[in-house]
């Protein structure tokens, strides 16, 4: 049986706001629940009658204080989030935030921070980020993709951590669409519960209708 299958999905959200003037991205970082004390984007579920775009609205302004005007809520791309052993994907609406209104601040769940586009920390985010944020900083949208995730076994957690110290260098190849990789752990202290086993990116999406159809559901490009 295939681990990956799977028979349902959650929409969510993810915006990452930037000041391209400054080369700087805002990212949040996660003090609790899925992801904690991985730096990210900011979103969440997408609730009942919403559509993805009001949900990241909604979520942007729950956890950063801040607003877009929908104009400046671009769509940057589509990932499915696949877990082992897990029938549920996660259907992630990215998108992007050029301008906002409102006083950036922290809440309960994120802790909200500048960096610069040089200094992402992208060995405390999620292990998938380092391929797709570096072509949504570029401006090369849109995309689509799917990122298997496995759960960390203790066995595998030690047999991870001597992959990597051996490798530590072992980055992402953009030009190696799909792939299996091992990437660097978080911190002894903090593991990151999954580790990504391979990827799937689609960046040339010129001819593909514009909505792609995903388990028998449908994600559409448009908002
Ligand atoms: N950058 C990045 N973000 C991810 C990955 N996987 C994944 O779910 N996310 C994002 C999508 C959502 O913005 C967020 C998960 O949403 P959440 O569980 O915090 O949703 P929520 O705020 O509605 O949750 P809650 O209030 O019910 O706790 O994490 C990933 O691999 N990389």
């Amino acid at each position: 049986m295939d681990p990956f299958r799977i028979t349902s999905k959650k929409v969510l959200t993810l915006v990452m706001v930037i000041d391209k003037d400054q080369k700087k991205i805002l990212l949040g970082y996660k003090k609790r629940g899925f992801g904690a004390h991985l730096w990210n984007g900011f979103g969440g579920k997408v609730e009942p009658g919403e559509t993805p775009k009001e949900g990241a609205h909604r979520e942007l302004e729950e956890e950063a204080g801040i607003t877009v005007t929908p104009e400046n809520l671009k769509k940057a791309g589509i990932l499915l989030f696949l877990f082992e052993n897990d029938p549920v994907a996660l259907e992630t609406h990215i998108y992007t935030a050029y301008e906002h209104d409102g006083q950036i601040r922290e809440c309960d769940e994120m802790r909200p921070q500048w960096f610069d586009f040089a200094a992402i920390p992208f060995d405390q985010m999620w292990e998938d980020d380092k391929i797709w944020l570096p072509l949504l900083l570029k401006g090369q949208d849109p995309f689509f993709g799917r990122m298997y995730f496995k759960r960390k076994s203790i066995g595998e957690q030690e047999q991870v951590d001597a992959i990597s110290s051996a490798s530590s260098s072992a980055d992402a190849t953009l030009a190696n669409h799909s792939t299996t990789m091992t990437s660097t752990p978080f911190t002894k202290a903090e593991p990151k519960p999954f580790y990504m086993s391979d990827y799937h990116l689609e960046l040339d999406l010129t001819g593909v209708p514009k909505d792609v159809a995903l388990d028998g559901t449908v994600a559409s490009f448009e908002n």
